[in-house]
């Protein structure tokens, strides 16, 4: 388990995180959010002993981050921001390297590049320098040296920033593969990357936690949650569904005779619009329900409007 407790840190006068409590246990992914500035790097850099705390503590499988860091850090696998490696290395060098730094030697040492090497799929590009790469296979050389020691906590920072769709898929497929029987903690501030490999959220502005729930539990916070989007072949009757029970309201949408249908908090609206449909004989092209908009929930907490 990670157990963080009244975490807090103070730069002169501003304070990037402020009285920060949580936990994750084995298993989670857990989704670390936050617009830029919230405090998420600063956590990190705690939560891996790079950055003292000003107040509270951390541990790490129960090794304290202050008093134990040799210890906790061993635990660790931590893809700082960006990712940074030593360019004019090669990724063989570099690796080899880092396995040193942790304290391999010979077979051992090989043993363990040849894995992460395998993990992450870079056996085609041992011998090339790591400024030659591309930012989705520097991302790679950085999940290899972070999962080198096979730690039981990944911590990684903005793994898929920067990144192209198909890189991204990619990077995260990799996580995913990663993540069996770890704590990984991943920060970031693309919102489909949560619903894409976590199964907890946790959401900071300000350095203050503002949410903590998994993706569905934040999706049905949402105003669009249960909503109801009919795209007609004709005009719809917006007055009629308005008036339907549970509804809380409807939004036209910018595609010609478009409507969304909103419900009242913890009502299901389906089968009444489905009902109303029916009766008034109207051609629907497309029906769906949805779970909730992400994004405006993440907008809505950053904001102050919910809490
Ligand atoms: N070494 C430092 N000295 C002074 N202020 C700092 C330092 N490091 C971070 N900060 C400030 O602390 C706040 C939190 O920064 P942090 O990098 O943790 O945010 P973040 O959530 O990771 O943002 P981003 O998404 O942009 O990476 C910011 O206001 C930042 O300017």
């Amino acid at each position: 388990m990670i157990d963080i407790r009244n975490l807090t840190k103070r730069f002169a006068q501003h304070t990037a995180v402020d009285n920060l409590s949580f936990r994750v246990q084995e298993g989670e992914v857990l989704g670390f959010l936050g617009p830029n500035g919230a405090g998420k790097s600063t956590t990190m850099k705690m939560l891996t002993g790079f950055l003292a705390p000003t107040s509270g503590t951390a541990s790490i499988l129960g090794f304290d981050i202050q008093t134990q860091t040799l210890k906790a850090q061993r635990q660790i696998g931590y893809l700082p921001e960006g990712a940074p490696c030593y360019g004019d290395m090669t990724v063989r060098g570099f690796l080899d390297f880092i396995a040193e730094v942790r304290g391999f030697r010979g077979a051992e040492k090989r043993q363990r590049v040849g894995r992460a090497v395998e993990q992450v799929e870079l056996e085609n590009v041992l011998g090339q320098s790591i400024e030659t790469l591309s930012k989705g296979f520097k991302r790679r050389v950085g999940l290899a040296q972070a999962i080198l020691h096979d730690p039981k906590v990944l911590i990684l920072d903005e793994p898929t920033d920067g990144l192209d769709p198909n890189q991204k898929h990619q990077v995260r497929g990799l996580i995913q593969s990663l993540a069996k029987d770890k704590i990984v903690i991943i920060s970031t501030h693309i919102l489909e990357e949560v619903s894409a490999v976590c199964s907890r959220a946790v959401v900071i502005a300000h350095g203050r936690l503002l949410a903590d729930g998994t993706p569905f539990e934040l999706e049905s916070r949402s105003r669009y949650h249960q909503a109801v989007t009919l795209v007609g072949s004709e005009a719809l009757d917006q007055a009629a569904l308005s008036a339907l029970p549970g509804v809380a309201g409807v939004e036209v949408n910018e595609l010609e005779h478009s409507l969304t249908v909103l419900a009242q908090p913890g009502q299901v609206i389906f089968p009444q619009v489905s009902a109303l449909i029916g009766e008034r004989g109207w051609k629907v092209k497309e029906l769906n329900v949805e779970r909730g908009r992400l994004d405006e929930v993440f907008r809505s907490l950053t904001r102050g409007e919910m809490v």
